[in-house]
């Protein structure tokens, strides 16, 4: 029997945990945990992902700020919100939502975050401490950490002996897994566009992740018998059967033609987006510890 993993449920149950850690931290005298969102522009789906994180921020009892930002903002501007909000004290993690419009470059603004607030994991210096086994002082990308969960549900806390195939070689998701894999043993593998022949690559694999944004690349033939298929991708398509101009979304792996092949399956929806939302919660709370001097919980 497949397994379907139920991310929503593996989110719910981490989004109970920050929501316990924040309660205990305020009752121990200090403000609550403080997330601010930075977005620029008006990309609808973007606006769709900064509404859900911010209403889970409240849902979990942290002061969740959000600053909206005309497409037209200058980069200066950008760099100076984002000075402002290191210097708040009120403000334990800062997150810029990605991709920024033109001709706005992302990479200054995300290293100009204080790496402590840095609740995505993409400051060089919580890249880096990931990149050298550091995973108790840094802050982890919160996809790939979610991601993580779902594996261990799976296999457990030990990959000993299993090969994984991450497919997609991004900071933001498949260089900071494919070292989240390797940490836990795994002996891994990362496919990118230039890679040779990723259906055999993928045939070797117990645990294929794939990240790609290529909506239902991954098919049943790529996969060994029984393996475990954790689907990245977030892909809008077109949906005529739903009515006109509707779309949905779907993965980066054909669903119901590996599912049959598959030991365990990540759906999307449903899979490894509410990871997403939970982890940057659990950031939030494990920075804000951090700031009020008390120890942080894992997740
Ligand atoms: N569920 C969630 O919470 C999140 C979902 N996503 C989704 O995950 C997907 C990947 O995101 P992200 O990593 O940011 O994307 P990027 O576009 O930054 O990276 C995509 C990667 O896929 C590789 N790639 C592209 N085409 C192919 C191909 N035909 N064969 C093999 N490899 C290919 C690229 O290779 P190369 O490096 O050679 O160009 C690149 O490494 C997207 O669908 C995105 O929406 C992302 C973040 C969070
Ligand atoms: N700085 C930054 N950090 C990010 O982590 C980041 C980003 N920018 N830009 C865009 C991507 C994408 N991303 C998702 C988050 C949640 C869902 C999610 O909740 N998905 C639901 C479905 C939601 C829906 O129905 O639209 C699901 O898969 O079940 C998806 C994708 C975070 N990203």
């Amino acid at each position: 029997m497949t397994t379907v993993i139920d991310g929503k449920a593996a989110a719910a149950s981490v989004v109970d945990a920050v929501t316990e850690a924040a309660a205990k931290l305020e009752a121990r005298g200090h403000r609550k945990p403080g997330l601010a969102v930075v977005i620029v522009g008006d990309d609808p789906a973007s606006h769709a992902y900064v509404g859900a994180k911010s209403r889970m921020a409240k849902q979990c009892g942290f002061n969740s700020i959000q600053h909206t930002l005309p497409a037209e903002t200058s980069q200066a501007d950008l760099m100076a919100l984002v000075a402002s909000l290191n210097e708040d004290v009120e403000i334990d993690g800062i997150l810029v939502q990605l991709p920024l419009p033109k001709p706005l470059d992302s990479e200054p603004v995300i290293q100009s975050i204080l790496p402590e607030k840095d609740v995505d994991g993409l400051h060089v210096v919580n890249a880096g401490k990931l990149a050298t086994g550091d995973l108790k002082t840094g802050l982890i990308s919160c996809t790939p950490a979610g991601a993580m969960i779902l594996v261990r549900q799976i296999h457990g806390k030990d990959l000993s002996g299993l090969n994984a195939l991450v497919i997609g070689r991004s900071n933001l998701f498949g260089k900071p897994m494919a070292q989240l894999l390797l940490n836990a043993n795994a002996t891994v593998t990362t496919g990118h566009s230039r890679s040779r022949d990723l259906p055999a690559l993928a045939r070797q694999a117990d645990i294929v992740v794939a990240a790609v944004g290529r909506p239902q690349m991954v098919k049943a033939d790529w996969l060994k018998p029984g393996a475990t298929v954790i689907d990245v991708g977030i892909n809008r398509v077109d949906a005529p059967e739903k009515g006109e101009g509707k779309f949905k979304l779907v993965g980066d792996v054909d669903f119901s033609d590996c599912r049959p092949v598959a030991g365990a399956i990540s759906p999307v929806p449903g899979g490894v987006g509410p990871m997403t939302i939970a982890m940057l919660m659990a950031n939030t709370v494990i920075a804000a510890y951090r700031r009020a001097g008390e120890e942080a919980p894992s997740f």
